[in-house]
């Protein structure tokens, strides 16, 4: 399917940030992290001298194969995981359980469908006792930048998968985060849906300049979205490689297919998650033997 879509910054892009001025992305530090989980009588260590500095406003994707430890390291940086060893920093400071500071963003859309369109994007306001007549003004913002404004009154249960993730946008930026945590957001929607939602997280983030950290195992969509895309070996998860990606913004759909770069930056990542995977299953097998 051919994907026409342009990333390009929206008219907010001039807009200064009016819920929270000054409240520009928050850089996070990852220093020496380890961690274990407890599995049975035995404790399997799933991230080991996990090293990772993200700076202020910087979109970050992680990938790696499947259970090297990205969701862990993304529920550290959320305060929703305590590292066994070192330090996870949020603007220099230890994260301490979950901020006011960081949203999350997941596959599902997790959308209350007992709750009106506006009223879902009312919610995390609501949990911090904003007057009502502001968290309807705000919400009223948000889904007009989303395109939804016309729904707002609507049932979820009504609207298409695209649209529901674009409330969970609504919802997830409302509150001016200073990162925003997200872990395979495009994951279950299909693949026009998928790109029109990059596009649209991109045209937002373009405008609100969050720090974003995204898990995705989707590499094209890591170089993509991504200033950086870090990659993790697994077991213990550490990082083995951190691109820096350079392809010009706004970004195009077209860049996955037309430019030399993109190529060269996606066989480079594609064959490294390769060699990866493979030391994995080796790994996997000679345990087995072990056993
Ligand atoms: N709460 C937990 N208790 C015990 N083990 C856990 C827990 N959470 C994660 N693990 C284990 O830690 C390892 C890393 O899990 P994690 O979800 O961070 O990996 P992942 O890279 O995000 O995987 P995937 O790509 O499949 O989503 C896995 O082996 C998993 O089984």
């Amino acid at each position: 399917m051919r994907q026409t879509s342009m990333v390009r910054p929206g008219p907010e892009s001039a807009q200064r940030k009016d819920e929270r001025p000054g409240q520009a992305g928050a850089p996070i530090s990852f220093g020496h992290v380890s961690h274990n989980f407890i599995h049975g009588d035995r404790a399997v260590l799933v991230l080991e001298d996990f090293d990772l500095d993200i700076a202020a406003s910087e979109f970050v994707s992680i990938v790696g194969p499947s259970g090297c430890g990205k969701t862990t390291a993304l529920s550290m940086a959320g305060g929703l995981e305590r590292p066994r060893a070192g330090s996870v920093l949020l603007d220099g400071e230890p994260v301490d359980g979950t901020s006011d500071d960081v949203a999350f963003m997941f596959a599902r859309d997790a959308l209350l469908p007992w709750r009106r369109v506006r009223r879902n994007v009312e919610l995390g306001m609501e949990v911090r006792h904003v007057p009502a007549a502001e968290r309807r003004r705000r919400a009223d913002e948000w889904l007009r930048r989303v395109r939804l404004e016309e729904f707002a009154d609507s049932d979820v249960l009504h609207l298409s998968q695209g649209m529901r993730q674009r409330v969970a946008i609504a919802r997830t930026l409302v509150q001016s985060p200073r990162v925003v945590l997200m872990d395979e957001p495009f994951a279950a929607l299909d693949a026009q849906t998928r790109a029109n939602q990059q596009q649209e997280f991109v045209r937002l983030w373009e405008a609100e300049r969050p720090t974003v950290v995204f898990v995705t195992h989707d590499l094209e969509e890591a170089i993509l979205l991504s200033d950086r895309v870090v990659l993790m070996a697994a077991r213990p998860g550490r990082i083995v490689a951190d691109l820096r990606i350079d392809l010009p913004r706004p970004r195009t759909q077209e860049m996955r297919t037309s430019s030399p770069e993109f190529a060269k930056y996606l066989e480079t990542l594609s064959g490294r998650l390769r060699e990866e995977v493979v030391a994995a299953e080796e790994r996997r097998q000679a345990e087995e033997e072990r056993a």
